[in-house]
């Protein structure tokens, strides 16, 4: 049987330990790897090349994709789509593996109901937005990531008696910031999925201050948007000089931590385990456990953020926990 495998979207860490581990498991179960490079834009130009042990050394511990990712703007036009399945007829691959977020499984969506080639989905994006799953590759990174620049900002707060703003990234989703801001000590944590109220965040902090509070730590996602207002926020309510630091593309870098490697490893196994025999789902990760679903259960769903968190955070939204 001939795989073929891409990484589609925002590149994350812990791609390479996926592919690392596609090439290597189907050789010992004796199917024949190919890699499709850049994405959905390399499957439309016909980007496919066999897969060997030696394209997947020493890429372990490395960030992003060695087979690359992209965004494709062509790939909502079906002459396109059609340009990739008869790319994939011609070099007779049987089934696909795509790595990637929601944007990419709509698109594998789109692409099986045209041309029905089997497919499995791993969950691979920082942003942790898709639905019914808990986990996706690049995330555990990331909350690494992002732990290391709040203990390095911390420092020069705390030394300045200022206020940083953080910006996390997420696009929609509020999750990297739910929890790093649970996880860091942070005083203030705002996301798209809850309200705030600064009122009350005021009066909370005012206190703190004349208690001895002389730094503040907000991390603030994306795609609230409100990054800027809230640094002025804090030097026009509260009296505190402030910065902003936006984490940005660093978040999607790094050297994958052993719980990603652990758990690409185990999503790709997965997926080849079923690819001849039980494809078209996704791989799912809830409750510990890995689980195959279907693909449009999860692309009608909404996700949704871990309750016990939001609870834990409610203060730092200001709200009632
Ligand atoms: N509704 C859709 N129908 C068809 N194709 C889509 C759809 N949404 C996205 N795609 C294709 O999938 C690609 C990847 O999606 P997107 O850029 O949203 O990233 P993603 O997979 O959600 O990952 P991440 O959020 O981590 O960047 C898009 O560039 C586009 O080509
Ligand atoms: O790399 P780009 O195309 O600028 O996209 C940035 C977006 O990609 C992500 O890193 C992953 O989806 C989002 O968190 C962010 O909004």
């Amino acid at each position: 049987m001939k795989i073929a495998i891409l990484t589609s979207g925002g590149d994350s860490s812990g791609m390479n330990v996926a592919i690392k581990r596609f090439v290597e498991y189907s050789y010992e179960k004796n199917f024949t790897p190919y890699f499709i490079y850049d994405g959905l834009e390399g499957l439309i130009d016909g980007k496919i090349k066999k897969a060997n042990y030696k394209d997947v050394r020493g890429i372990i511990c490395r960030g992003g994709t060695i087979i690359r990712s992209s965004r494709s703007k062509r790939w909502f036009d079906k002459e396109y789509r059609k340009k990739a399945y008869e790319n994939l007829k011609k070099q007779s691959i049987d089934a696909l593996i795509i790595l990637g977020g929601d944007g990419s499984f709509r698109a594998l969506n789109v692409f099986y109901k045209e041309f029905k080639i089997p497919f499995i989905g791993i969950p691979a994006t920082i942003d942790n937005d898709i639905a019914l799953n808990e986990y996706s590759i690049g995330v555990d990174t990331a909350l690494n990531v992002i732990r290391s620049a709040i203990d390095d900002i911390r420092d020069t707060a705390s030394s300045f008696s200022r206020a940083f703003v953080i910006e996390t990234m997420g696009r929609e989703c509020g999750y990297l910031a739910l929890i790093s801001a649970i996880s860091n000590g942070a005083e203030m944590c705002l996301i798209p999925e809850m309200s705030y109220n600064l009122d009350r965040l005021k009066e909370k902090y005012l206190k703190e201050i004349k208690n001895g509070r002389n730094y503040f730590l907000a991390i603030v996602a994306e795609g609230v948007k409100k990054t800027e207002f809230i640094k002025e926020w804090f030097e026009r309510e509260i009296g505190f000089e402030s910065r902003i630091t936006i984490l940005g593309h660093i978040q999607r870098g790094g050297a994958p931590t052993t719980i990603e490697r652990l758990r690409a490893v185990e999503f790709m196994s997965l997926a080849l385990d079923n690819i001849e025999n039980n494809p078209n789902k996704i791989v799912t990760f809830c409750d510990d456990k890995f689980i195959l679903r279907n693909l449009e259960e999860i692309i009608n769903s909404k996700y949704s953020l871990p309750k016990k968190a939001l609870e834990i955070a409610k203060p730092l939204m200001g709200l009632d926990g």
